[in-house]
C-alpha cells in the first residue's frame, strides 16, 4: 500500500487505525469480561424439550451422573425438562457450595412430595432457610436429637435390638432376611423414641412413611415442566401422595390427642420423654418466637420416621453385606468385639462400644462407598453466584454427589477396596470438615441426627458381630454377592440381604 504523502492525510490514517484498534481491543475485553461472568458451567449436548433427562436412564443416578461429570467436570451443568441443575462432584466445589456460599445455597428447590407430605415445606429437611427454620433446626440440635436425648434412649436402643438379636438366635441355621427384620426394628426404635409407645395409629404410618419416601425419589412430569400447569392437575404421584398425607395426618392428629389426654390422665410425670412430648412442651410453653402449629409439630413427627429409619438401616444392611464379601474384615471386627464384651460377662453394653475401634472404622468405610444419601438432599441458589468462574444463576437446583466425592482417587487410595484400616489412623470423619467425606452432608444442613443414627447403627452391628458366625444362604459364594443398588432417595441394596446366623455367644441379660 502506498503511504499518503499529506501529513494531514497521514495523521488522520493513523488516528482513524487507533481508534479502531481501541474499539475492538475494548469489544474483545468487554466481551471476555462479560463471557466469563455470564458462562454457565459446562454440561453434556441438551436435547430439545427434554434437556439431558436420557442420560439418567439406565443406572441409578449418582452413577450417571459420576460418569458425566468424568466427561464434562466437577461442576456440571444439566437440564432436566425445563429445570436448571447444577451438579457438584469433587471435595472442592462441594466445599464451594456447602462452605463458601453455604448461606446462599442454605434452602432447598421446590419437590412436589415436600410440599405435600411435610405440610407445604414447613419440616426442617424442606423448610426454607429463614427464622423458622432456624428455631426448628434450633430445637432440632439443642432438644430432640441433643447427645443427652441420644443418651436418654440407650436403654430402649438396648431392649430393641437384644429382642432383634434374640430373633435371630431362634432362627439359627436357616437364612433369616435381616434386611427386613432390621427395618422393623429400626423403625419400632424410633417410633418409640419419636412418638411412643407401639399403638395401631404408629404402626399403619410405618408403610405410609414408606411410600411417601418412594415417591419422593422419582421424577413427576409436573416438577420437570412446571411451566405446564396440565401436568400438575394430571400428576398421578400428586393424587398419590395427598391421599397419603391425608392418610398420615389423620394418624399424627390421633397420636397427638392420645398424648394429651395421656397428659392430663398421669400428670407430667413419664418414664421416658418422647420427642412429640418435648415438641408439645415447645408448643405449651409459648416462648418461642414463632409459634408452633399442630402442623409443624406433624411435619417434624414425619422427618424423625423418614429420616431415622431408612438411612440406619440402610447403613447396616451394606455393612453386613461388606463384611460377608470380605471375609477378613469380618473375622478381625468379630475378634474385637468378642475380646471387649467376654471381659464384660457377654453382654453387650452400649457404654462399651466406643472401645470398638475397628468396628467405628467399619462403619466409616461403609458410609463412605455407600453414603444412605448419595445426592444428599437437593439445594437452592438464592442469589445469582460465582464458583470457579462459572456463573450459577439465582433458583437453580444443585446436587452434591457425595457418592461420587467419596470415591474420588484424589483422595482415596483404591477407593472402590472396602478397607475399613484406612479410617484407623486418621483424622477424617464425617462431621462436615472434611469435604472428601460427606456422608451427613454439610454447613447449615448437614444431618443433625448424626449421633442418633450412628448408634441406631453401632449397637447392633455390635450384637451382630459379637453374638454370630454368618454364612450365606443358598450355597452362594461370598464374590458371587450381589451388590447392586436399588433407584430411591436412598441407596439401599436391591436384594435384601439373607444370611445364615450360628450362636458363637449365648445371648445374655444384664
Ligand atoms: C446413618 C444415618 C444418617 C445419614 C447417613 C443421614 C444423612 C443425611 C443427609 C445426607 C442429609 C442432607 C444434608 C445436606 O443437605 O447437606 C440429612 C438431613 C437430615 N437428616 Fe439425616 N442422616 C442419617 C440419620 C438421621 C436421623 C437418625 C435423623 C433423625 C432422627 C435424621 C434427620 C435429618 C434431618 C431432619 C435432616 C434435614 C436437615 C436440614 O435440612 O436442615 N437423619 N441426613
Amino acid at each position: 500500500m502506498e503511504i499518503p504523502s499529506n501529513p494531514f492525510l497521514s495523521i488522520l490514517i493513523s488516528f482513524l487505525s487507533a481508534l479502531v484498534l481501541f474499539k475492538l481491543g475494548s469489544i474483545l475485553i468487554f466481551s471476555k469480561k462479560s463471557s466469563r461472568r455470564n458462562i454457565p458451567p459446562p454440561g453434556p449436548w441438551q436435547f430439545p424439550l427434554i434437556g439431558n433427562m436420557h442420560s439418567l436412564i439406565g443406572s441409578v443416578p449418582h452413577r450417571a451422573l459420576h460418569q458425566l461429570a468424568l466427561k464434562h467436570g466437577p461442576l456440571m451443568q444439566l437440564r432436566l425438562g425445563e429445570v436448571r441443575v447444577v451438579i457438584a462432584s469433587s471435595a472442592g466445589a462441594a466445599k464451594e457450595v456447602m462452605r463458601t456460599h453455604d448461606a446462599n445455597f442454605a434452602s432447598r428447590p421446590p419437590i412436589l412430595a415436600a410440599e405435600i407430605m411435610s405440610y407445604g415445606c414447613t419440616s426442617i429437611t424442606f423448610g426454607p432457610y429463614g427464622d423458622y427454620w432456624r428455631q426448628l433446626r434450633k430445637i432440632c440440635t439443642s432438644e430432640l436429637l441433643s447427645s443427652r436425648r441420644v443418651e436418654s434412649f440407650r436403654s430402649l436402643r438396648e431392649h430393641v435390638y437384644l429382642g432383634l438379636s434374640e430373633w435371630v438366635a431362634s432362627m439359627e441355621g436357616s437364612p433369616v432376611n435381616l434386611t427386613e427384620k432390621l427395618y422393623s426394628s429400626t423403625y419400632s426404635f424410633t417410633a418409640t423414641a419419636a412418638v411412643g409407645r407401639l399403638t395401631e395409629e404408629r404402626e399403619r404410618l410405618l408403610p405410609i412413611i414408606r411410600e411417601g419416601l418412594d415417591l419422593a425419589a422419582g421424577f413427576d412430569i409436573a416438577e420437570i415442566y412446571p411451566s405446564v400447569k396440565v401436568f400438575r392437575l394430571m400428576s398421578g404421584a400428586r393424587r398419590r401422595l395427598s391421599w397419603l398425607h391425608e392418610k398420615a395426618d389423620e394418624l399424627l392428629e390421633r397420636i397427638i390427642k392420645q398424648h394429651r389426654e395421656a397428659v392430663l390422665i398421669n400428670g407430667d410425670e413419664r418414664e421416658r420423654e418422647d420427642l412429640l412430648d418435648v415438641l408439645l412442651k415447645f408448643q405449651d410453653d409459648g416462648g418461642l418466637e414463632i409459634p408452633l402449629t399442630n402442623d409443624n409439630i406433624k411435619a417434624v413427627l414425619l422427618d424423625m420416621l423418614g429420616a431415622g429409619s431408612e438411612t440406619s438401616v440402610t447403613t447396616i444392611d451394606w455393612a453386613m453385606a461388606e463384611l460377608m464379601k470380605n471375609p477378613r474384615v469380618l473375622k478381625k471386627a468379630q475378634d474385637e468385639a468378642r475380646a471387649v464384651f467376654d471381659e464384660n460377662g457377654g453382654f453387650v453394653d452400649e457404654a462399651l462400644v466406643p472401645q470398638l475401634e475397628y468396628m467405628k472404622a467399619v462403619v466409616k468405610e461403609t458410609l463412605r462407598l455407600h453414603p444412605p444419601v448419595p445426592l444428599l438432599l437437593p439445594r437452592k441458589c438464592g442469589e445469582t453466584c460465582q464458583i470457579n468462574g462459572y456463573e450459577i444463576p439465582a433458583e437453580t437446583k444443585v446436587i452434591v454427589n457425595a457418592w461420587a466425592i467419596n470415591r474420588d482417587p484424589e483422595y482415596w487410595e483404591n477407593p472402590d477396596c472396602f478397607r475399613p484400616e484406612r479410617f484407623l489412623d486418621s483424622s477424617v470423619d464425617y462431621k462436615g470438615n472434611n469435604f472428601e467425606y460427606i456422608p451427613f452432608g454439610a454447613g447449615r444442613r448437614i444431618c443433625p441426627g448424626m449421633r442418633f443414627g450412628i448408634a441406631n447403627v453401632e449397637l447392633p452391628l455390635a450384637m451382630f458381630l459379637y453374638h454370630f458366625d454368618w454364612k450365606l444362604g443358598d450355597g452362594i459364594k461370598y464374590e458371587e454377592m450381589d451388590m447392586t443398588e436399588r433407584f430411591g432417595i436412598t441407596a439401599r441394596r436391591k436384594k435384601d440381604l439373607c444370611l445364615v446366623p450360628l450362636i458363637k455367644r449365648p445371648l445374655s441379660l444384664k
